[in-house]
């Protein structure tokens, strides 16, 4: 149910503004490649991408976060994924649909993202979409990333959209928490990446969304 008017929307962005996956796994397979593995399919690398570069490479190699192998492989993989940042990247289909008409009825928009800022920025940029974006919230640029509310706080007062007007979207339980965390309305992109543990519907967000269009009942009328 909607409480109150929407004034802003706030995206997750892998697996809920960009479909990413395509070059996270092409980085990936790289690393696997160097070090004399054979490559991942992208189906198996999908579910994982949204928890970001580590838990990608720990799923791929068998490793724990902390393993000594960890920094390393997570450079070597940072490195193959910014040479060829938006190569297959684009908006999920019918995603550039919502976001004309969010600015079509002039509200403003953000991305907030667990990723780190030296990949985002370019990324965006690439795309074309750093002039549209009026707030973009990095993993490393909040005193505390998702699950935390910061992030949802700092890219709602950067919008100057209070957070109950301030829609949010993520395809992560951690985004829905988060946006929860911070007193906005939740909806879990169900086109994102998931896997076979994650059950959205049970995430207590306000809506879902199995396809970026379903986003547009929830904006006020033209
Ligand atoms: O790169 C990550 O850690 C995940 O990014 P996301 O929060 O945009 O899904
Ligand atoms: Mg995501």
């Amino acid at each position: 149910m909607r409480a109150a008017r929407i004034e802003g929307v706030l995206f997750d962005l892998d697996g809920t503004l960009l479909d990413t996956a395509g070059d996270l796994a092409t980085a990936l397979n790289r690393v696997l490649a160097e070090q004399g593995r054979s490559p991942l399919p992208e189906a198996r690398i999908r579910p994982t991408v949204s928890h970001g570069a580590v838990v990608m490479l720990c799923h791929a190699f068998a490793l724990a976060p902390d393993d000594p192998a960890m920094p390393a492989l997570h450079e070597a993989m940072l490195r193959h994924y910014e040479a060829d940042i938006a190569g297959r990247t684009r908006p999920f289909p019918g995603m550039e649909t919502v976001l004309a008409r969010v600015e079509a009825l002039g509200l403003p928009w953000g991305i907030v993202t667990n990723k780190p800022a030296r990949l985002t920025h370019p990324l965006l940029a690439a795309l074309g979409l750093d002039r549209r974006a009026a707030a973009v919230v990095c993993g490393d640029t909040a005193p505390r990333p998702k699950p935390h509310p910061d992030p949802m706080e700092a890219a709602c007062a950067t919008l100057g959209v209070a957070p109950a007007r301030c829609l949010t979207a993520g395809d992560a339980l951690r985004d829905i928490q988060a946006g929860q965390h911070a007193g906005c309305p939740t909806l879990a992109a169900l086109f994102g990446y998931l896997g076979a543990g994650d059950h959205p519907a049970g995430w207590g967000a306000d809506g879902l969304l199995n396809t970026p269009q379903d986003l547009l009942r929830w904006l006020p009328p033209a």
